[in-house]
């Protein structure tokens, strides 16, 4: 893990509500550049309005300060390089239904980034490759399993070239011999060094893959630490308590 000073993500007394209902409450968090990240919890803890509010696809408390390579998370022109450098994988695929595997990977880098269509051709059939189904690109999304149509968005979010990469619960909607394929393309880019930040359920994969383990519960980071810490030695009661009933022990 490379660390660069300073974080590349920097959050701040991050706080959200929903009416009178605050679903984050002040968190402080920094992610270093190269840093594999997952984010545990119980249902409804926050965990995905947490990275979802990294890119603004969730607005936030004007107090809050997020910053990524140090541009300041906001609403105007700033936000669109957010999104250029902040890739989003969420737990539905999300994938153009009308377009082929091929053109889905190409369409963001040429339409955001300007990038010619040979190039950006080139470009997605190495992802897919590196996602493992290249034999799919002239098909469409409907043709695919679902955890084909995950690494293709894998392979979609990849071609940015982002500076992260955020999953939100990547595997839950995966039929369960589907998990592990995407599981093993994850796993890989992060032993490649991609930053990465990955709101799971997983709780092998989070033990095995992440530089840090953060625990949330009820709206606030309760705990963070290496996987072994949280895992065999947690210090909080909640965090004993949820591991407890996950694990089953
Ligand atoms: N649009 C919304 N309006 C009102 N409340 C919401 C909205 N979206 C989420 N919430 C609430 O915010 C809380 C946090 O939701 P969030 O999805 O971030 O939790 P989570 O930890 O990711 O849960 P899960 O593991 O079930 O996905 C929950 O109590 C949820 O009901």
């Amino acid at each position: 893990m490379s660390k660069s000073n300073p974080p590349l993500i920097s959050i701040r007394g991050l706080t959200k509500a929903y009416g009178t209902f605050t679903v984050l409450h002040g968190i402080d968090l920094d992610i270093a550049e190269g840093e594999v990240v997952c984010v545990i919890g119980p249902s409804g803890s926050g965990k995905s309005t947490l990275i979802r509010c990294i890119n603004h696809l969730e607005d936030f408390a004007a107090e809050s300060r997020i910053t990524v390579d140090g541009i300041r998370v906001e609403p105007g022109p700033a936000l669109a390089k957010v999104r250029a450098e902040v890739g989003m994988v969420f737990q539905s695929f999300n994938l153009f239904p009308h377009m082929t595997v091929l053109k889905n990977v190409m369409l963001a880098p040429m339409r955001v980034r300007g990038t010619p269509e040979a190039e950006a051709e080139r470009k997605a059939r190495d992802l897919l490759a590196r996602v493992g189904i290249s034999e799919q690109a002239e098909k469409f999304p409907g043709q695919l399993s679902g955890g084909q149509q995950q690494r293709v968005a894998i392979a979609r979010a990849l071609a940015m070239e982002p500076r992260v990469l955020l999953f939100d619960e990547p595997t839950s909607a995966l039929d369960p011999e589907m998990v592990g394929e995407v599981l093993d393309v994850m796993r890989k880019l992060a032993g490649s060094g991609v930053t990465m930040i990955v709101v799971t359920h997983e709780m092998g994969f989070a033990r095995q893959v992440a530089d840090r383990v953060i625990f949330m519960d009820g709206g606030r980071l309760v705990e963070s630490g290496a996987p072994t810490d949280i895992f065999d030695a947690p210090k909080h009661e909640r965090t004993r308590g949820f591991l407890r009933a996950v694990l089953n022990h």
